[in-house]
């Protein structure tokens, strides 16, 4: 008899519990994201109708698989309706700014630099969020670095990780560069003498932009070293190889294998680099601060000595693979984008050698200091993050209600700012605003772009990218060797078909001809 009265207390206790559960779901799934959406309607800003609980992702997915590729003789730098089909077609019917559902989450779409400004003005750098679900997604590879961290979290971190890269603390690692960069030339004249001048430079740019990342965000004297550069790797690939649905209700279980070996190697990574810094703090003077982690340290120590707000150790783990995810591939991106125009721009290609030969003359003893001379290769940076942007997209979360005008966007909705729309349109920088021309950057630094805010390579405010100093600097140091040795054409087999893994990539690799001077 009380062995049945329990059952029952305890049955009635698990439908209670499972009623609750359903009513929390209910309500974050369906009747807060309504409340959002009829809200958001209210104040004017419209888009595609989402359906539960995918929102809108099926359609950007069906349209996402009839990107089409181009043979190299048509190569055209048009490629928004290319690279986000959904944003562009969507554009048509709801203008520049509007919104869309992942899953059951709203994210506010921009493409118009007033309004981007406007609400900028509102909200400053600490007081804007990050989205959670992409918190949540990407968190085996950032966890609570830089880049994901918000509000007064946000300001000790940047207080701390800034000064390292200052361009004084770049200098000591443009060696570790030049070594990289040296050892890729010489398997790409191993390769061109064995009668192989076809190379994938993209595949190639990015391995060396990885290693000159992890050497110079924590060294690569140790072998934990060497382990924790490998399984960064494994696990960026785990998590971008894989078919994910961001913002859909149990999205992270579609996958449950990735996902658990995500996680897996997160915890590998975290416990090497916990284990590199431990040994670092025990012997600080036997590794020289060369490196972003021996800076961040030193800088951890003074900061801790004047005002007791310092990283925690996991936070500089979490630093370190921050630089690398944020890092390596944006950088190899550039230089690679940059070699297919150079490529199609012989012109070019000889102006950029020239100028290297004027301002550096003997580059086998490259003097970093005149790097800051090269300023038609500036140019052609910039004119290259315009066109392909490696980071196509910046991401806000409102933190509060925004007004902008007559239009509120209400607290929690999510951003996504279109940065190659707004580098590709005709609107803010004329009738050859897909066309390659370096020379508009010559007197301006905003490239002549009719509002300021429509040119964001490295995103806005204070949240403005941290590392492109590093950035400037490899830029520089791996086109001046590459440009010093080699003349590049495109291969035949070349299909332009740039898409989004994250970054902007070419679809297929990027594979030149690569002949040696
Ligand atoms: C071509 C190369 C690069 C591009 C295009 C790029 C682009 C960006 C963009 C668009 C943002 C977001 C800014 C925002 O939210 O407004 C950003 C932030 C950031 N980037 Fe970069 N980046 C590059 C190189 C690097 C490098 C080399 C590092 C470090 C080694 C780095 C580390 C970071 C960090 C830590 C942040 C977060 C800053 C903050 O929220 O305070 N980036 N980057």
């Amino acid at each position: 008899m009380e062995f049945l009265g329990l059952a029952v207390v305890l049955v009635a206790f698990l439908a209670a519990l499972c009623l609750f559960l359903l009513l929390i779901l209910t309500f974050s799934w369906w009747v807060f994201p309504n409340q959002t959406l009829k809200k958001l309607k209210k104040c004017g800003l419209g888009g595609p109708i989402p359906s539960f609980p995918l929102g809108n992702i099926k359609e950007m997915k069906r349209k996402n698989n009839i990107q089409s590729s181009v043979a190299s003789a048509n190569l055209t730098h048009d490629i928004h309706s290319n690279v986000f089909p959904y944003f562009s077609s969507w554009q048509k019917s709801h203008g520049k700014v509007f919104v869309y559902w992942l899953g059951t989450e709203p994210f506010l779409y921009v493409a118009e630099p007033e309004f981007l400004k406007k609400m900028s003005t509102v909200v400053l750098a600490k007081r804007w969020g990050k989205p959670s679900v992409f918190r949540t997604d990407r968190d085996p590879m950032f966890g609570s670095g830089l880049v994901m961290v918000e509000g007064n979290d946000w300001v000790r971190h940047r207080h701390i990780v800034a000064p390292a890269f200052n361009p004084i603390n770049l200098k000591d690692m443009a060696k570790m560069m030049v070594d990289s960069t040296n050892q890729m030339i010489d398997r790409w004249f191993t390769r061109i003498k064995s009668g192989n001048s076809e190379i994938d430079v993209e595949r190639e740019i990015i391995a060396t932009a990885g290693e000159i990342i992890a050497r110079t965000s924590f060294g690569m004297k140790d072998d934990n070293a060497r382990d924790v550069f490998d399984k960064l790797r494994a696990l960026q690939m785990t998590l971008f190889k894989t078919n994910r649905y961001v913002g859909v209700p149990f999205g992270k279980y579609f996958n449950v294998n990735k996902t658990l070996e995500a996680k897996k190697l997160g915890k590998e990574i975290d416990e090497l680099l916990l284990s590199i810094i431990e040994s670092r703090k025990k012997s600080p003077t036997k590794n020289s601060q060369q490196d972003l982690l021996g800076l961040l340290l030193q800088e951890n120590h003074q900061v801790d000595r004047q005002l007791g707000k310092t990283l925690t150790s996991q936070e500089v783990v979490d630093e370190c693979k921050t630089f690398f995810f944020g890092g390596h591939e944006t950088t190899a991106l550039a230089i690679t984008w940059t070699l297919l125009l150079l490529a199609m721009h012989e012109d070019w290609q000889n102006q950029l050698r020239d100028e290297i030969r004027d301002v550096l003359g003997n580059t086998e003893q490259l003097d970093i200091s005149m790097l800051a001379g090269l300023k038609k290769m500036k140019w052609v940076m910039n004119e290259v993050l315009r066109l392909y942007p490696p980071a196509p997209n910046v991401q806000r979360q409102a933190r509060e209600d925004i007004k902008v005008d007559d239009k509120t966007v209400p607290n929690g909705t999510n951003m996504w700012i279109d940065v190659v729309a707004m580098h590709h349109d005709p609107e803010l920088w004329g009738e050859d605003a897909n066309e390659f021309r370096p020379e508009r950057f010559m007197d301006d630094v905003n490239g002549g772009c009719k509002h300021k805010m429509g040119y964001l390579p490295f995103g806005f405010g204070g949240r403005m990218c941290v590392g492109r100093n590093l950035t400037f600097m490899e830029y520089k140091i791996v086109l001046t060797l590459l440009l010093s040795t080699f003349s590049f054409k495109i291969s035949p087999g070349y299909n332009h078909s740039p898409s989004i893994m994250l970054s902007l990539r070419p679809s297929h690799g990027l594979p030149l001809i690569v002949h040696p001077l």
